[in-house]
């Protein structure tokens, strides 16, 4: 299998917090989400594989190469768009355009044009003076701008409204129909992951919990609702996280025919969320 991008036992260690062992690959032409709480580590693995910080261990590969040996030739070909502003603000997009278009070697200003019509962005104004989600759409052109094969971003919708969210999210969904190119994004917006997601990467704590297809994890995953009546320390150990309240209790299982042998149909059992899972395993 050729994967556009393999991260295999990939480790950083920081003073107070270590990324330990992550590997996770993604084939061409698909969207694969990368989730975990605040502090996880989701934009150290992002500054590793963009050769922006050092590893402590582990291999990086996108397409196929390491990417380190092949960095060049590598970021020629990911549109890359960070968590925060790395422009020089006191340029108009304009001229910020015309000094990031000579790093690509497919640069292709039409379609930076056509984005700037698009996401209503006017060429002529300073960097400094757009808001944090003009920035990002700005970012977003870039990336977007140069015939990448592979887009990382690294939070790109959070500070978008709704509507501009959505229309991301299309455009997303848009260049992976180009079944060569792949896109591996962060978020805190899971319902985002719920509608473009092809797999989900899911780390905590500097460690992975899982990478599987979005599917296969919906489907895995309940969440289970009775009366506070059903749990005994036998029962609630059946659960992955529990929450009780006056009326009732919650819970998340990955063992769905387990739930039903023991609480027959005293328990209302529902699809759970990316959210309801990324809650109930963080806070196990
Ligand atoms: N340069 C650094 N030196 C020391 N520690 C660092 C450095 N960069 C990040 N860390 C630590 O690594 C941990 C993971 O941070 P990281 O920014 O990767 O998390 P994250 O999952 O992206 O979080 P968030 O969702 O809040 O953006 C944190 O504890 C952070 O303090």
């Amino acid at each position: 299998m050729n994967y556009i991008l393999e991260v295999n036992n990939l480790s950083k260690e920081f003073n107070n917090f270590t990324l330990d062992n992550i590997s996770f690959r993604l084939e061409p032409g698909y969207i694969m989400g990368f989730i975990g709480p605040n502090g996880a580590g989701k934009s150290t693995t992002i500054k590793l594989i963009m050769n922006l910080i050092n590893k402590s261990g582990g291999e990086i590969k996108v397409f196929g190469l390491d990417h380190i040996e092949h960095e060049k030739e590598i970021k020629d070909r990911i549109g890359f768009v960070y968590d925060e502003s790395h422009y020089y603000e006191n340029l108009t997009i304009k001229q910020m355009k015309s000094i990031v278009s000579g790093f690509y070697s497919k640069w292709d200003d039409n379609i930076f044009n056509r984005y700037m019509r698009e996401f209503n962005l006017n060429p002529k104004s300073k960097i400094k003076t757009l808001s944090k989600g003009m920035k990002t759409k700005f970012s977003l052109a870039v990336a977007l701008s140069h015939n990448a094969d592979l887009i990382i971003m690294d939070e790109p919708t959070s500070g978008l409204d709704p509507i501009f969210r959505r229309e991301i999210l299309d455009i997303l969904h848009n260049i992976i129909q180009d079944e060569h190119k792949s896109i591996f994004f962060s978020t805190h917006i899971t319902t985002d992951l719920e509608k473009v997601a092809d797999y989900i990467t899911f780390i905590n704590n500097g460690k992975m919990v899982f990478s599987r297809p979005k599917d296969e994890i919906l489907d895995n995953y309940a969440m289970v609702k009775g009366g506070t009546d059903l749990l005994n320390s036998d029962t609630r150990n059946q659960f992955i996280g529990l929450r009780e309240t006056s009326v009732g209790f919650e819970g998340l299982t990955d063992n769905i025919d387990n739930i039903k042998k023991i609480f027959k149909d005293e328990v209302l059992i529902e699809r759970a969320t990316l959210e309801d899972i990324m809650f109930y395993i963080v806070r196990r």
